[in-house]
């Protein structure tokens, strides 16, 4: 299993330019683990997340990519494992250290539901009330499908009653200059799930 490809370790109370400090992942605190098939925007999201923007192209992640995310006096790390099939195996190993799933489905492909729904349901049969946030990500695409349509393509509502759901369409692309009020909005939702616990 390939290292970190890339950690960074962002302090958000600084609200508009946070710091990339160190290239260190620090002592684990929570954990969001962020996993979806290839190609879905996990890396994108999570850059995102971290600046509010998008302004590099970014690459297939090839093992784990990082991102720290500090609040107050909450450290949560956001851990992606790529989506290729070779890492797929490895994606229920760090279900345990989870405080949240989050999902990330590219919304313009729905000839890929099927097998996103095969591993999101094979995922959570793991852990009956681990909290999952799905993101439609990609809605800026033509052919983009509603959230309706991917909690029925996802059988969202087989997925248990015992945990948290959300659903929330995302989109991210390079060079928008304005920050992503949707994209913020996922990840402070993430990080009030953290802080809530299950
Ligand atoms: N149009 C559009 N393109 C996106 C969006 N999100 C990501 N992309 C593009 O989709 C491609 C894959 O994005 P990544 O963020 O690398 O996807 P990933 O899920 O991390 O992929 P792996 O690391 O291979 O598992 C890149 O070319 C991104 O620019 C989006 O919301 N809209
Ligand atoms: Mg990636």
């Amino acid at each position: 299993m390939p290292g970190f490809r890339e950690t960074a370790v962002v302090g958000l109370t600084v609200a508009k330019a946070p710091t990339v400090v160190t290239n260190e992942v620090k002592a684990p605190g929570k954990q969001v683990l962020v996993l979806g098939l290839e190609g879905a925007g996990k890396t994108s999201l999570l850059h995102c997340f971290a600046t509010g923007t998008l302004e590099q192209d970014v690459a297939p992640t090839q093992g784990f990519n990082a991102v720290s995310i500090n609040r107050e006096d909450l450290q949560i790390e956001f851990l992606e494992i790529g989506g290729t099939k070779n890492l797929q195996p490895y994606w229920k190993r760090y279900m345990g250290k989870a405080m949240v799933l989050v999902y990330v489905v590219d919304s313009s492909d729905a000839a890929l539901f099927p097998l996103a729904k095969k591993s999101l349901h094979a995922l959570l049969e793991t852990d009956f009330d681990l909290p999952l946030v799905v993101l439609a990500n990609k809605q800026d695409k033509q052919g983009a499908c509603s959230i309706t349509t991917l909690y029925e393509a996802l059988a969202l509502e087989e997925v248990g009653d015992r945990r948290k759901l959300f659903l929330i369409g995302t989109h991210v692309r390079k060079g928008d200059t304005e920050p992503n009020t949707a994209v913020q909005d996922a990840r402070d939702l993430i990080i009030q799930i953290v802080q809530d616990g299950r």
